[in-house]
């Protein structure tokens, strides 16, 4: 077992990682019960894990009612979030229940962000089903839903209560869904450390196919990197955080052109939206053509889109920088950028000229 404290004062919590924690869930779910009802909001893919869950609970003595959403993007809605915050009044939940997030980015986002507003903030636990989920989304407290405007443009920062990661559910994740999150796992080695990137050559192979030391191993990796990060910035105000913001820029830009579907994963978007970031960096002088060709081979040997032409884009420079105006980064009209001198050297420039990235956006093969 893995224990990774997320260091935010008051809003502190742990994340805990063990093979088979899902089945052994109820022990460290009950206190946080107080002897009342819980409500675990899933969606329909994931019902195997729910009743795993379930059975856990009941074990430990706690009753629970699940709500089950349909799965997919499209649930990070206004229409899905006044479902659920109805739902959730309905059960009668209070501010010092604990709501369970049981289920990929989708559910953690969307839960986190009804649990910030329900009753004017009630606490909630994520307990990640997907690569993605285990590796990024479910520790530092991004919530949000999707608007006409784009991506994660109505939220909250709202710290989870407790993280519990179960890796061995990630065997039913289909293989599409492993490699999209893998695409978050390789972020943290572009953003900081080489070392890492290298080991993502050498294991990502051996992760994909569900290796479980490789598996573990990258999970505890990232979740480490990310409660380092977000304890040092949790809100996004100190330059630090941002650097998890590598690649969204282009691939929130990419997501909206593809329509938030499934012809585009997050983590797909993120995997060509980094590779962007990194030929950008290069097309700059900021970096050899080399570092970018080795993130764009890494990313490409694992299946994942390593540019516009992989990620089935068809927007022009122009539309995406549109897109990209929307960015929560926009600070008095300018967008601070993700850019890179080299694999694991990202850093934050607030000079990047737009018409450049539309330029460079139009020069890559479709
Ligand atoms: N808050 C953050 O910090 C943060 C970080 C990264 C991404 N995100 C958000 O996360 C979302 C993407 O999350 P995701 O990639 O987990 O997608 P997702 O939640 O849509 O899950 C992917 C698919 O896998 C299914 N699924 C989940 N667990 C499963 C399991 N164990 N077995 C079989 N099927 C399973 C789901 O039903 C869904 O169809 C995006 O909206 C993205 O913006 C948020
Ligand atoms: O936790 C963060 O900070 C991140 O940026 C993690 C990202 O992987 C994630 O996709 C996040 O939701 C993007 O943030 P946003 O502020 O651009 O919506
Ligand atoms: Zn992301």
């Amino acid at each position: 077992m893995t224990i990774v404290p997320v260091a935010l004062g008051a809003r502190s919590y742990d994340v805990v990682i063990e093979a088979g924690l899902l089945a052994r869930a109820g022990d460290r779910l009950a206190p946080l019960s107080r002897g009342r009802t819980m409500a675990i909001v899933t969606d329909e893919n994931v019902r195997p894990h729910l009743a795993t869950l379930q059975a856990a609970l009941t074990a430990a003595g706690v009753a629970s009612e699940a709500i089950v959403l349909p799965p997919g993007e499209a649930t990070k809605s206004w229409a899905q979030l006044e479902a659920l915050s109805d739902r959730l009044l309905d059960l009668g939940v209070e501010r010092g229940d604990h709501v369970i997030a049981l289920g990929g980015g989708v559910i953690g986002d969307l839960v986190g962000f009804a649990c910030s507003i329900l009753k004017r903030g009630c606490g909630f636990v994520q307990v990640p089903t997907t690569l993605l989920a285990q590796v990024d989304s479910s520790v530092g407290g991004k919530t949000a839903i999707n608007t006409r405007a784009g991506k994660n443009l109505i939220g909250a920062f709202h710290q989870p209560a407790l993280v519990l990661i179960d890796p061995q559910v990630l065997d039913t994740l289909p293989d599409r869904q492993v490699r999209a999150g893998y695409a978050e796992v390789v972020k943290y080695g572009l953003i900081d450390d080489p070392a890492f990137f290298a080991w993502c050559e050498a294991n990502g192979p051996a992760l994909l196919t569900g290796v479980p030391e490789a598996r573990e191993a990258a999970i505890a990796y990232s979740v480490a990197a990310k409660a380092r990060i977000v304890g040092e910035d949790e809100r996004e105000t100190k330059g630090r955080r941002a650097l998890l913001n590598l690649g969204h820029t282009f691939g929130h830009a990419l997501e909206a052109d593809t329509g938030f579907s499934d012809k585009l994963l997050h983590g797909e978007a993120v995997a060509a939206g980094m590779a962007l970031a990194f030929g950008f960096s290069a097309s700059q002088g900021l970096m050899p053509e080399s570092d970018a060709d080795r993130v764009a081979a890494h990313l490409r040997s694992v299946g994942l889109p390593d540019g516009l032409a992989a990620a089935g884009v068809s927007g022009d420079g122009k539309a995406l920088v549109a897109h990209m105006l929307h960015d929560k980064k926009m600070d008095a009209g300018t967008l601070p950028f993700l850019l890179a001198r080299g694999i694991g050297e990202t850093f934050v420039d607030k000079q990047v000229d737009l018409g450049a990235v539309a330029a460079f956006l139009d020069a890559q093969p479709r």
